[in-house]
């Protein structure tokens, strides 16, 4: 059997992808990412054994780095996205705090196939406004019994609820009086520039996910229940950073089909990506997370609870649970860019550079790095 005919095989599972790695020794070996024809290449992704635990305690990580750091472009994402942030009025007195995250340098980082500003601030407000989500409705200070209550609307927001003409102008006006709903709406509006209908349409079902997994974390909260370890995981594959890596090609200035972005072997490999961008989250945010009252949920918390062993080794295994992600990504990746389509292998290169934006940026970020 030719290896493209193997590539054609059902879903890919774990075994599928050992299979791969063992086909692929014994090829010309394909990139270790696809390429992508603005010539994001695998030169710069090069990646490193592990090592010591750097000075913030995050172990070395299987983690392409940032194909691009262009500091101007992402000040100048930045400025405008806290601009925009004080227009739609979230993080209201707190907008020193949003400028020092600096998501507009995690948009240059991670979208390293576009230099314009305007669609990496699209693709920021998108992101800022799903964050300003999870902080307002979800997080430490929040009523998890109105999480419900806020998510519904919040939904609305990006997927218009058409009322009949008596209840519209009232809606409309409900819809202005929380800056969550705003912020998510104006957001969606400014990606429609660039984001084709079946782009907006996977946007608007990965946020539906995110909103159930927020609701699932909320269920957690308030019942101080500490989920299991493979839980927990599934849980971060659907709270993750998907809405923001599924605008890869939006932001790229291409479109991936629906047909090619659904495939399951696709949405594996990239459902995998995401949840290992996520870890890189919990584990850089833990710190942040230490001082919160409740339950803490990320994944070293959860092992130590659950396998009982020290905080450390729950890191420890952490980094190894991500690096499995990370390599499985990039062996299924590069065998579905033998077969896909040009516009599958440049967004599966771009879920690459994501993977290396994210950690970059989570490294140097204040959001987790403040003393
Ligand atoms: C940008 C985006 C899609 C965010 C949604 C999910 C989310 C908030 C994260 C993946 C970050 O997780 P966490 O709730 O731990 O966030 P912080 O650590 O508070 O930044």
């Amino acid at each position: 059997m030719s290896l493209l005919s193997r590539m054609t095989a059902p879903t890919a599972r774990h075994d599928v992808a050992q299979l791969v790695a063992a086909l692929l020794a014994e090829q010309p070996r394909p990139r270790a990412v696809p390429t992508g024809p603005t010539g994001l290449g695998t030169s710069a992704a090069r990646v490193t054994p592990r090592r010591e635990p750097s000075s913030d305690g995050v172990p070395e990580l299987y983690c392409p780095p940032a194909l691009r750091d262009d500091p101007a472009l992402g000040r100048e994402v930045n400025d405008r996205l806290v601009d925009w942030a004080g227009e739609v009025g979230i993080y209201e007195g707190r907008l020193d705090h949003v400028r020092a995250a600096d998501f507009g340098r995690l948009m240059m980082l991670a979208h390293p196939d576009s230099d314009d500003p305007d669609r990496l601030l699209a693709a920021g407000k998108c992101a800022l406004a799903e964050w300003a989500t999870d902080d307002y409705y979800c997080d430490d200070g929040a009523d998890p019994e109105q999480l419900g209550s806020h998510l519904g609307p919040a939904y609305a927001a990006i997927d218009p609820a058409h009322l009949p003409l008596r209840y519209a102008a009232a809606w409309q006006k409900e819809v202005r009086e929380d800056p969550v709903r705003v912020a998510l709406r104006s957001a969606l509006e400014h990606l429609s520039r660039y984001a084709e209908p079946s782009q907006l349409a996977r946007l608007r079902h990965e946020v539906a996910v995110l909103f159930v997994a927020y609701g699932q974390e909320g269920s957690w909260r308030s019942r101080g229940h500490m989920p299991t370890v493979p839980e927990y995981l599934a849980h971060r594959q659907i709270n993750s950073f998907l809405p923001c890596i599924a605008l890869a090609d939006a932001v790229g200035g291409y479109a991936l089909t629906a047909a090619e972005y659904g495939d399951p072997r696709v949405r594996r490999a990239v459902t995998m990506a995401a949840t290992a961008a996520t870890l890189v989250n919990d584990l850089y945010s833990m710190t942040k997370e230490h001082g919160t009252s409740g339950v803490e949920f990320n994944l070293p918390t959860v092992i130590a609870d659950r396998e009982r062993c020290s905080p450390r080794e729950g890191i420890e295994r952490s980094a190894e649970v991500h690096d499995e992600l990370v390599r499985t990504y990039e062996v299924e990746a590069a065998a579905l860019a033998l077969t896909g389509s040009p516009q599958l292998r440049r967004f599966l290169a771009g879920v690459w550079a994501w993977l290396g934006g994210n950690r970059a940026w989570h490294s140097g970020s204040p959001r987790y790095n403040s003393a």
